[in-house]
């Protein structure tokens, strides 16, 4: 298959790698025309304009769109429905938020253009050497798209979710237990590292993920952050968040259901954020007056 690829951050270029390393054909266009050039150098067809992305390709095309998730991505989408006609089809792979996805297929949609969110999990070693996706799309639309899916997943690791929306919706709760299982695993060596015996991590991570209940790709990352990264003194508490955990949270809360744990990881993400927390500061000082413990002064 021939697919134009948008975007060529380390997503972007790595799947666009991926495809041909399987036998297809890329076009590829990045705003920066470097990025284009270093990606002519490995194989792929430049273009150095969307238009010119778009005519290199002929119908029904495909043009997999892997920028940031918001204002980027929508401003590809809503400049790409002027330039595609129907049958065409744009692949967001990005983390959208399903909600602006059904928005944007409607949008499309009434274009005759056809929206699949492919939902994309395995960071930037699964995007270069098979990711694990989930795909929401119409079924001939799927159908249409499953050699190159499949070639550029792991083994069982695509499932086309339904409709156009469940791809992101999938994917989004996916990355809300991500956060409540990076939570869990942050927790409990923040235990390890403050008892009084003498413990290696980077050996507990490891043999942890030697046939343990926990065993698990994250455990995996935990062991190579401590082998890299020592006992993390370089690195600063602060956790950032692109938006899914928060997501999942809403999207719970209006469907009346309870997800603590989910919940308490975003929190603890925004405390991070917080230099001065004002709120922990009244806390200090309301137990001191009613127990009389001591405040910590700065
Ligand atoms: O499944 C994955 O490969 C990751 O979830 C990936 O999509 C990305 O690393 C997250 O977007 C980070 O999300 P936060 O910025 O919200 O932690």
């Amino acid at each position: 298959m021939k697919a134009g690829i948008v975007g060529l951050g380390k997503m972007g270029k790595n799947l666009a790698l991926n495809m041909m390393d399987n036998g297809h054909d890329v076009v590829a266009y990045n705003r920066t025309p470097k990025k284009v050039k270093n990606i002519e150098e490995k194989g792929a067809e430049g273009a150095y304009s969307l238009e010119g992305l778009v005519e290199k390709l002929s119908p029904p095309r495909v043009i997999w769109v892997m920028v940031p998730a918001g204002d980027p991505v929508h401003d590809i989408i809503t400049r790409l429905s002027s330039l595609l006609k129907t049958g065409d089809v744009i692949v967001d792979g990005g983390n959208s938020h399903f909600k602006k996805t059904l928005e944007r297929d409607q949008m499309l949609g009434d274009k005759g253009i056809e929206l699949v969110d492919a939902g994309t999990s395995g960071g930037v070693t699964g995007a270069r050497h098979g990711a694990c996706m989930m795909v929401g799309a119409s079924e001939d639309i799927y159908e249409y798209l499953e050699p190159l899916i499949d070639d550029i997943t792991v083994e069982d690791g695509c499932i086309h979710t339904g409709t156009t929306g469940s791809g992101h919706f999938v994917k989004m709760v996916h990355n809300g237990i991500e956060y409540g299982m990076l939570e869990a695993i942050g927790e409990g060596f923040e235990v390890l590292e403050a008892s009084d015996f003498d413990l290696n991590f980077e050996d507990i991570a490891r043999v942890w993920n030697n046939g343990s209940v926990i065993e698990s790709w994250l455990i995996e990352l935990t062991k190579n952050v401590f082998e890299d990264r020592g006992n993390l003194e370089d690195i600063k508490p602060v956790i950032d968040s692109s938006g899914e955990g928060k997501w999942t949270v809403e999207e719970a809360i209006d469907l009346g259901l309870s997800v603590p744990v989910l919940a308490e990881a975003l929190m603890v993400r925004y405390s991070t954020q917080q230099d001065e927390n004002f709120g922990a500061k009244l806390i200090a000082a309301l137990r001191n007056q009613f127990g009389g413990h001591d405040v910590e002064n700065k």
